[in-house]
C-alpha cells in the first residue's frame, strides 16, 4: 500500500526555493507547488519550465506546478519558506492568513533576523503561533540540488516525529534530509558558516594562504560551537551537516555568494561588486558579533568580519589581531 502524498507548498520562487521544489516534485511523494511573489516569473516559469535567472537551463518537472497566488498555500500541509532571511517575517505576516490549519512551516534560509536579533525560528513562532515552526539547513547549492546531484542536509523540528515526518516527505534518491530535534544548531550553523565563508573568502581574495583557510574553518567552527551551545544548541549538531558540513562546502566553493563576496573584500573590490546579489552573511555578521556580545562569548573571526564589512578595520589588522590573541588551548 503506498503512503499517503503529502500536499508540498513552497514559497520564494529564488534559486533555493525553485531547485527545492524540482527536487521534492521528483521525488513523486507530493504534489508541489512553487508560489513567488512576481507574477511575470511565474507566467514565465509556467510557459518555458525553466528559472532562467536563478536555475540557467536546468528543465523543471512537469508535475511542478507555480502560483503567484498566496491562496495556492491554503491546502499544503506543509509550507517552505524560501526568501531570504530579512523577508521572513514579512512573508509570516503575508502568508500566514493563508496557511491551513495544522500546517508544518518550514524555514530554509540561513540567517538571523537583524531588526529583533531572533532566531528565524523564534521569529516565525512569534508570527505563526498557532502553526509547528521547523528549519532546514545544510551543504547543498541550489544548482547542485536542481541537477539532481547527491546532496545531502539536516531538518530540524521541535518534535522529532515531525522532523521525521519532513525527512520522509521532502527526501528522495538525490536529496537525503536527516530529522533532528536541534533547531537551534541547525539554523545558528547556517547562519554563521556565511560570516565564516566570508572570512576565508578574504584570505582567499587578500592571497594569504590555504593553510589560512583551514585554520579560519576549524577556529570558526570553534566560534559555531561556542555560540549554538550559548543558545541552547547541541555542539553535536554542530559538528554535522548543518555545521561542518555546510562551513567546509561554502568555505570552499566558488559557487558560495558568501565566499565571493569574501574574496572581493580581499582584493580590496567595491563591496557592492556583487551587483545586488544576496549575501547572507554580511547581513548575519553584525548581529552575531552583537548576540555573542550579550551572551559573554568571543567570536574573533565573526568579529573581525563584521568590523571589516563596516570600515573599521583594515585586512592587515584584523590579520594581525587574530595571530597576536593570548596563546590558548585549543
Ligand atoms: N541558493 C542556494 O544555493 C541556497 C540558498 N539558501 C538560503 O535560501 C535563502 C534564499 O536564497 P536564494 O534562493 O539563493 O535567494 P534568491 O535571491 O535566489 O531568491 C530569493 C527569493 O525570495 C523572494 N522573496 C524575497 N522577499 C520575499 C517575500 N517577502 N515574500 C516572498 N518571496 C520573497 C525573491 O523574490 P523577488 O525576486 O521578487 O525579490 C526571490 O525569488 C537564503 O537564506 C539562502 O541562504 C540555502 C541553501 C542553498
Ligand atoms: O548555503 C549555501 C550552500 O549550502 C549557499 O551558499 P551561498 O549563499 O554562500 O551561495
Amino acid at each position: 500500500m503506498s503512503a499517503t502524498r503529502e500536499r508540498i507548498a513552497v514559497v520564494g520562487a529564488g534559486a533555493f526555493g525553485t531547485a527545492l521544489a524540482a527536487v521534492i516534485t521528483l521525488a513523486g511523494k507530493s504534489d508541489v507547488t512553487l508560489v513567488g511573489r512576481d507574477p511575470a516569473l511565474i507566467s514565465d516559469l509556467k510557459a518555458d519550465r525553466v528559472h532562467d535567472a536563478a536555475l540557467p537551463g536546468i528543465a523543471l518537472p512537469d508535475a511542478l506546478v507555480f502560483s503567484a497566488e498566496p491562496e495556492a498555500i491554503r491546502n499544503a500541509e506543509i509550507v517552505l519558506f524560501a526568501m531570504p532571511s530579512q523577508a521572513q517575517a514579512d512573508a509570516a505576516r503575508h502568508y500566514g492568513p493563508y496557511l491551513a490549519e495544522g500546517a508544518i512551516v518550514v524555514t530554509c534560509a540561513k540567517g538571523i533576523d537583524r531588526v529583533s536579533g531572533s532566531l528565524l525560528t523564534d521569529l516565525l513562532e512569534q508570527e505563526l503561533p498557532d502553526h509547528a515552526i521547523a528549519v532546514l539547513s545544510g551543504p547543498g547549492f541550489a544548482t547542485d540540488i536542481a541537477k539532481g546531484l547527491p546532496t545531502a542536509m539536516a531538518i530540524a523540528a521541535a518534535d522529532i516525529a515531525v522532523a521525521e515526518r519532513l525527512a520522509q516527505a521532502i527526501s528522495g534518491r538525490t536529496f537525503r534530509l536527516y530529522a533532528s530535534s536541534d533547531r537551534i544548531g541547525v539554523q545558528l550553523g547556517g547562519a554563521l558558516k556565511n560570516v565564516l565563508a566570508i572570512a576565508c573568502g578574504i584570505v582567499e581574495g587578500r592571497g594569504i594562504g590555504d593553510s589560512a583557510r583551514a585554520a579560519l574553518i576549524s577556529r570558526g567552527l570553534a566560534e559555531m560551537s561556542r555560540f549554538v551551545c550559548a543558545k541552547g544548541g547541541q555542539a553535536e549538531t554542530v559538528r554535522g551537516l548543518s555545521g561542518l558540513g555546510d562551513l567546509v562546502l561554502t568555505a570552499t566553493s566558488h559557487q558560495s555568494r558568501n565566499l565571493r563576496f569574501g574574496i572581493a573584500l580581499g582584493r580590496g573590490e567595491a563591496v557592492d561588486s556583487l551587483h545586488g546579489t544576496l549575501v547572507e552573511g554580511a547581513l548575519a555578521a553584525s548581529v552575531a558579533s552583537r548576540l555573542a556580545e550579550g551572551l559573554g562569548i568571543s567570536m574573533p573571526i565573526t568579529d573581525a568580519v563584521t568590523a571589516i564589512i563596516g570600515g573599521t578595520l583594515d585586512i592587515p589588522d584584523a590579520i594581525e589581531q587574530l595571530m597576536t590573541r593570548p596563546i590558548t588551548t585549543e
